[in-house]
């Protein structure tokens, strides 16, 4: 494997809070080879190998996801008319400040402006309104894996808030009735919290304050993960939409009556964030801890060479080597000459959920020494048992990586009704209080508490807090406050 950015050290103080972490953040990225920063324009970077085999792994699951559920995968063009794009006047109102233009073809100007699309909607529902004639073409549902354009102003960082979105799967489906979307919606949010479990990663759903729900839509559901550093970072959305996009774009349908019916629809969202949330929380001291089923290696066999037994402990690791293939295990034999202690370092760096050491002793006692990547310890097991134990242990180290990061992400959320801890605590993670459910009281939580409002709880759930912390009047809702990437 060709060494792209030479070999970078991991800073060696632990991780702890926000300097700390962006810091590891970004020497991870380099170190582990998962993007390379040095491209020159702000907010685009160039995945490597071995990052983008682990986004193709994570984009290989979401896809299977979505095509289990009916959906059907499309490629719309990147570029999308002015007047089409500026259409819908709430969607464009929230992202004129946002959209790349271009305006020449070669030296000729173009007659018209073409936006680089920074989300589909505009792009695709005109097509829609092609496609749907009648009830019998719904439910329409389909996705498309692609990269978006979004000139933030806010600080940009490689994975997390970047100016080309690389990995930007957005689904969007038309129903013939409110229902139907309704219970898209809830399929939506249903296939994201199986995504996120299965890669560990930690979640919580609100429904977004109206004052932040995506532009066009009736309202939003967000996925809000907390990253070491004690801030948010939403990793995906479902928006119910409504009719509102259907009377723009004149997306109609033939009732079984015979009369034309706007349809109802929903879109929803997931990014490059869920691999940056991954990295994150999972990472530690000593670089990366991938979950086994996104790893591009699983195992990693280092022999310990010796004179005289170096042929014999090539051939031994050529022989697990296979048996590990045959279970379907993505094993990789590293007989670089470099020392064993060089080899770990490197391979726990890149996240390697097991090493398999094999030297003498091992070879004379027909053992393997298995070191967990999760839990940096040694195992020593007979070589027989290898084909048995390493699926399990792969298994385990998923199962425990998920279980770390809920208890952490647990001991992030803090319920309180006084202001002051709240005041306190937004910036450590996630606060829950007491909501009147007005605008007024939640730009004022915002603004007294330093941090944004995520939202309410979804599924909606009853509010055990008494009093909304702003004005003191009854509390019809729990609401959550955190400080957002
Ligand atoms: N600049 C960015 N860099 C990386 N990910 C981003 C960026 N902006 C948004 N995202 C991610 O993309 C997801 C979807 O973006 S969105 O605006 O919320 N929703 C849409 O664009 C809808 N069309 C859903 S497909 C967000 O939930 C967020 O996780």
């Amino acid at each position: 494997m060709h060494a792209f950015l030479g070999n970078a050290q991991l800073p060696s103080t632990p991780r702890g809070d926000r300097l700390e972490f962006s810091e590891w953040y970004a020497e991870v990225l380099r170190s582990a080879e998962i993007m390379d920063v040095r491209y020159p324009v702000k907010g685009m970077y160039v995945w490597l190998p071995y990052g983008f085999e682990i986004r193709q792994r994570v984009v290989e699951k979401l896809r299977r996801k979505l095509r289990e559920t009916g959906h059907e995968e499309v490629l719309f063009p990147t570029l999308i008319p002015e007047t089409q794009l500026k259409k819908e006047s709430e969607h464009i109102a929230g992202f004129e400040d946002e959209v790349y233009w271009v305006t020449h073809g070669g030296l000729k100007e173009l007659d018209e402006k073409l936006a680089l699309r920074p989300t589909s909607e505009t792009a695709i529902y005109p097509m829609f309104a092609l496609w749907i004639r009648s009830h019998a073409d719904l439910p329409l549902k389909i996705f498309q894996i692609v990269n978006t354009f979004r000139y933030e102003t806010k600080h940009t960082r490689p994975l997390i808030r970047m100016r080309e979105i690389t990995t930007f799967k957005e689904a969007h489906t038309a129903h013939a009735t409110e229902e139907e979307a309704e219970e898209q919606v809830k399929e939506a949010v249903e296939i994201y919290s199986s995504f996120f479990d299965e890669l560990g990663i930690p979640y919580i759903a609100s429904v977004r304050p109206e004052w932040d729900k995506f532009p066009g839509a009736e309202y939003t559901v967000a996925f809000d993960t907390l990253m070491p550093d004690g801030r948010t970072l939403q990793i995906g959305t479902v928006h119910m939409l409504g009719q509102n996009f259907a009377r723009t774009f004149e997306v109609t349908y033939e009732t079984e009556e015979g009369d034309q019916e706007y349809v109802y629809m929903t879109c929803y969202g997931i990014s490059d964030r869920v691999v940056a949330s991954m990295i994150a929380i999972h990472g530690d001291e000593r670089g990366l801890v991938l979950p086994p089923d996104v790893a591009p290696y699983q195992v990693v066999m280092v022999p310990i060479l010796k004179k005289g037994v170096r042929r014999k402990i090539l051939e031994r690791a050529a022989e697990v080597e296979e048996m590990l293939r045959e279970e379907g295990v993505r094993v990789k034999v590293d007989d670089r000459d470099m020392s064993p202690g060089r080899k770990f370092h490197y391979w726990e760096l890149k996240g390697v959920p097991l090493r398999i050491e094999l030297g003498a002793r091992e070879l004379e006692e027909g053992t393997a020494v298995v070191f967990r990547r999760d839990e940096l310890e040694r195992e020593t097991y007979a070589f027989e048992e290898l084909p048995d134990v390493v699926p399990e242990l792969l298994e385990d180290i998923a199962m425990e990586l998920r279980k770390r990061a809920r208890e952490k992400f647990e001991k992030g959320i803090f319920r309180t009704d006084s202001p002051e801890e709240a005041r306190r605590l937004v910036g450590e993670g996630i606060v829950e209080t007491g909501w009147c459910g007005s605008e007024r009281c939640g730009v004022r939580m915002e603004e007294e508490f330093g941090g944004d409002v995520l939202g309410t709880p979804y599924p909606e759930e009853d509010t055990e807090f008494e009093r909304c912390p702003i004005c003191g009047e009854t509390a019809e809702y729990t609401v959550r406050i955190a400080k957002t990437y």
